[in-house]
């Protein structure tokens, strides 16, 4: 197998790392290009043997995959450097938010088969839930599903629907962090100092996270268990529910959504 990365950043290095360490490729299927941190590639290649070039005829040939892994931005120039060497068998995959499928087939002038797949960072833990769409003539899917599963779940989805899963997933865990980081300060204004509030509100998501995954309970029920009549859980839930906690998290997302949208207006419509 032959997986080329165009881009090696933060979303490329957690797939890639999560499917050598889930042993689904070797790090000699796997040869990755940047646009010019020949630094931060060269670590890859010393810390995992993967390959590394910077010579597209090369990189390209006989690949089974290439992917997408630079900001949207930058697909023009990377568009430029694949067009001339992508070969037939070739199945282009890109993880670029908003890039539409249309657009990845007339930048590259090609009939490849196409999938965009929206995962997140956790794909370095194996915790990434891979949004996917394809173009029709992508018939062979269980390979690339299996790839996919190496760092995650899979769920399959329209094109249209990549907007919501991009907000929902993609940048859902930024949203959590960000979170966690200003639980944290808020517990800087109760008074703990700030080494403090950082090992609580860690060992807080930490142990929260694992019961989330070991319990059969709900959100809901985990909480309710929480939250004594009268207590002080419910004192501070609803002076959370009183600041309208979800219909900042409605605006956050629709926001995150709508951007997804913008970037996939296409120049040429
Ligand atoms: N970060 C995330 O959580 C997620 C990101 N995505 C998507 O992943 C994509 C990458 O995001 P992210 O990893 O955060 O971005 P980074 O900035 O971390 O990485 C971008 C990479 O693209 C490379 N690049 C830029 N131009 C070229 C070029 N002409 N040829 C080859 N490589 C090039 C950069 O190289 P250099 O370092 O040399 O400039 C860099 O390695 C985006 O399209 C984003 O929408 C999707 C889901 C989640
Ligand atoms: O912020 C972004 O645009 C990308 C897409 C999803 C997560 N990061």
């Amino acid at each position: 197998m032959k997986i080329v990365f165009y881009g090696a950043g933060n979303m490329a290095s957690a797939i890639f790392i999560g499917m050598i360490e889930n042993r689904v490729v070797e790090p000699s299927d796997i040869y990755l290009t940047s646009r010019s941190m020949q630094e931060k590639i060269m670590f890859f290649k010393e810390k995992l043997g993967v390959n590394v070039s910077y010579d597209d005829q090369e990189l390209l040939k006989d690949a089974d995959y290439v992917i997408l892994a630079s900001k949207p931005q930058s697909f023009p120039a990377v568009a430029e450097r694949i067009r001339p060497y992508l070969e037939p068998k070739t199945k282009v995959v890109s993880v670029m938010a908003g890039t539409q499928i249309k657009t990845i087939r007339r930048e590259l002038k090609t009939e490849n088969p196409i999938a965009r797949i929206m995962p997140n960072t956790n794909a370095m833990v194996r915790h990434s839930v891979n949004g996917i769409s394809y173009s029709e003539n992508f018939t062979d899917r269980d390979e690339l599903i299996e790839l996919m599963e190496s760092f995650g779940t899979t769920v399959t989805v329209g094109e249209d629907e990549m907007h919501n899963i991009t907000a929902a997933t993609g940048s859902g865990s930024a949203f959590l962090y960000y979170i966690y980081e200003m639980y944290a300060e808020s517990l800087m204004e109760l008074g703990f100092d700030e080494e403090e509030a950082m090992f609580l509100t860690r060992n807080l998501v930490i142990g929260a996270g694992k019961m989330v995954e070991d319990s059969e309970l709900s959100f809901s029920d985990l909480r309710k268990n929480i939250t004594s009549k009268h207590g002080t859980t419910e004192a501070g839930l609803n002076a959370l529910d009183g600041e309208g906690l979800k219909k900042i998290l409605i605006t956050t997302l629709n926001a995150a959504a709508s951007r997804s949208e913008e970037l996939s207006q296409d120049e040429e419509e």
